[in-house]
């Protein structure tokens, strides 16, 4: 499945990948990306797939395009009337030459000239008609492939996101389904015009003259043969530069997105040489497409001119011999050259389709996968879903929550928890230190159900999370990231996002309680002021304080602090202990944190080790035990007042 290609993402990347979608599904977590570093050039790796016909996949996609039957049937037979009309052109020519120029009068001619005028009317509506309804059909269905794909990836769990990189998904909800619903809409377009317009040019081919309609035919096999061919090879090209060309781009928002890093560490010569590896392969690939096309065109030229010269050979002898007239053969010119329209047409029509069927496959294993996470079907119907919750059923949160007996491993066989037991009382105040890699973030991703425990329960207020629904845990969780996320508006508009029907009175009020109101109304427009993509306009500390604002909005029964407060100096992260005091008052709250001056208030300090819950109690507690924690304070104790010591110096 597709999740096997990938290599293992780094843990950076994989939650700024699902806290992202997260984010965009607008459930209440306050989660943030972090700047992502993909290894240079290796992110994204396009699968290769099957180049058979497959028809459950069609069929599966023909589902997107049954709603629009209507329509469809409408632009066939549109379709047809466009090809009809296009064929009997040549008739007119072969009308004008026999009736006014050879016998050199102009009799009749204002009675053709109009119902020439009426039939290029017509034509000029019918072409305005199948703009329009190919144009609509090939946004409905990119509009509902997407809106199916997006609500798809909002459903999907977190381990999804730590596998897949970001730029494959975009990759399925922008140009797979792009080209998927154009191929659906204009395929038809070009199919139908392409095989009505074949079947009228024979039929009035065969009619004008049978014989010489055979000999001008001849050609049209070898041209079929050609253009297939060609087209094949061309796609197949235009692909391997369409995959360079993602590799490049990827590459060139990796070069500058990570230039600092580049710099620092001095690697520019090798980037480069990567670089032009890349665009080495692009060149020859593009090369290889333009070589192709060249080609193509005077190959199916030189058939169709051997058709005319046919025609010209055999129609002449049969002027002489006066079995068909001038006109007659001069409408055969035209339909040799108007026969190579559709066949190029249909040979591309039938390669794209392959192309399309890849795009399909994407699209369709991303939507098949399924979500890890889900409310049982009984859980569903009694409360709701993410889409459609019923929170009148929803039971009120205390915020009692317990681990009991949980394992937990993120790959099989490798145990992050065992058998790891837990209980934290409603309001409680719980901090969580430990070395790098120990599980502290694991256990409260267990403890917001991003992720469930492989073997053991987690209850909440007694009863285990997985009999209570998905979206009503959600919306008691507030989740402080420390590199937050902001939208692309104003400061305002991303407080709010914690709550939509807040008042500006609240968002004030919560962004003074964790003391972001002063340097907000520092900002040249206070709270309308832009915050720019990912609110890369403000600092880091200001970030966490409004993404801190609008957690706190939300007024969650559980509130989550991953080293929230590590990017504010020591006097804003002072006040804003001070909130968080305030705030985390009476509500369950997890806060995980390397400075451990920030968490000495808390009720009870988890120490955790490689898993397991060695030591716990209050700061003062943990102090007299002279263990670990005793150990990892006395050492950052001694650091900060080192520096102090230094500073003042
Ligand atoms: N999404 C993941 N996929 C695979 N392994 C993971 C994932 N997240 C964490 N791990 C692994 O699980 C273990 C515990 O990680 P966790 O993030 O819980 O540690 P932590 O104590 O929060 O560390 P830190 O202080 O660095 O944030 C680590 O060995 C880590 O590599």
């Amino acid at each position: 499945m597709v999740n096997d290609a990938f290599p293992e993402r780094s843990r950076r990347e994989q939650r700024a990948a699902r806290f992202d979608f997260a984010q965009r599904a607008g459930i209440t977590y306050y989660l943030t990306t972090t700047q992502v570093s993909y290894s240079y050039m290796s992110i994204y790796r396009e699968e290769e797939y099957s180049k058979r016909f497959d028809p459950g996949l069609w069929k599966k996609l023909f589902q997107f395009a049954r709603p629009y039957k209507k329509y469809f049937l409408g632009l066939a037979v549109v379709m047809i009337a466009v090809a009809s009309i296009d064929a009997v052109f040549p008739l007119l020519t072969r009308y004008v030459i026999d009736h006014f120029i050879i016998p050199g009068t102009l009799e009749g001619l204002w009675k053709f000239v109009m119902i020439y005028l009426v039939i290029i009317t017509v034509q000029a509506m019918n072409v305005w008609t199948l703009i329009a309804i190919a144009g609509k059909i090939d946004m409905w269905i990119s509009y509902d492939i997407r809106r199916k794909g997006f609500q798809h990836l909002q459903d999907l769990s977190f381990s999804y996101y730590d596998k897949t990189p970001v730029g494959w998904m975009m990759a399925r909800m922008t140009s797979d389904i792009r080209r998927l619903a154009d191929v659906l809409a204009w395929g038809v377009v070009d199919s139908v015009w392409g095989l009505t317009m074949m079947i009228a040019i024979m039929i009035a081919m065969l009619s004008l003259n049978w014989k010489l309609a055979l000999v001008t035919l001849i050609v049209v096999p070898p041209l079929v043969v050609i253009s297939l061919l060609f087209q094949q090879k061309i796609l197949k090209a235009q692909r391997r530069v369409r995959k360079i060309n993602s590799r490049i781009t990827a590459g060139f928002n990796e070069g500058i997105g990570g230039a600092k890093t580049t710099k620092t560490l001095v690697r520019e010569a090798e980037n480069l040489q990567e670089f032009q590896e890349e665009t080495g392969a692009m060149f020859r690939s593009s090369v290889q497409a333009a070589v192709l096309a060249s080609l193509y065109l005077p190959s199916v030229l030189a058939l169709a001119s051997i058709g005319t010269g046919l025609a010209l050979w055999f129609g002449g002898q049969q002027i002489l011999l006066e079995t068909i007239s001038y006109g007659t053969l001069a409408a055969f010119l035209s339909y040799t050259v108007l026969f190579f329209d559709p066949i190029r047409d249909l040979a591309r029509v039938f390669a794209e389709l392959q192309s399309a069927q890849a795009s399909a496959e994407r699209i369709f294993s991303m939507l098949s996968t399924p979500p890890e996470i889900t409310d049982k079907p009984e859980v569903v119907a009694r409360y709701g879903d993410v889409y459609q919750p019923k929170p009148e059923s929803w039971p009120e949160i205390q915020g009692n929550l317990a681990f009991k007996n949980v394992s937990f491993a993120y790959k099989e066989g490798e145990h992050v928890l065992s058998n790891f037991n837990l209980e934290v009382k409603a309001g409680e105040k719980i901090a969580l230190v430990g070395e790098t890699g120990a599980g502290k973030s694991t256990i409260v991703n267990l403890a917001c159900r991003f992720f469930e425990p492989s073997e053991g329960q987690i209850l909440i207020d007694g009863v285990d999370y997985r009999d209570r629904s998905l979206a009503w845990l959600q919306s008691h969780l507030g989740y402080v990231l420390q590199t937050p996320h902001l939208f692309s508006g104003t400061v305002k508009e991303n407080i709010r996002y914690g709550r939509l029907e807040a008042t500006d009175e609240e968002i004030v009020n919560a962004a003074k309680l964790v003391n972001a109101h002063e340097f907000i109304m520092k900002m040249e427009r206070g709270y309308d002021t832009e915050v720019g993509e990912g609110g890369n306009r403000l600092s880091t500390g200001e970030k966490q304080l409004i993404s801190f604002a609008r957690a706190i909005l939300a007024n969650p029964r559980i509130f989550v602090l991953d080293e929230a407060t590590s990017s504010v100096d020591t006097e804003t992260e002072q006040k804003i202990q001070h909130a968080i005091h305030h705030v985390l008052k009476d509500r369950t709250s997890f806060i995980i944190a390397h400075r451990l001056s920030t968490i000495r208030e808390a009720d009870r300090i988890l120490v955790i080790r490689r898993g397991k819950l060695t030591e716990q109690g209050s700061h003062h507690e943990l102090l007299k035990q002279k263990g670990y924690y005793y150990r990892l304070y006395t050492n950052q104790f001694m650091e900060e007042h080192e520096t102090q010591v230094l500073r003042a110096a």
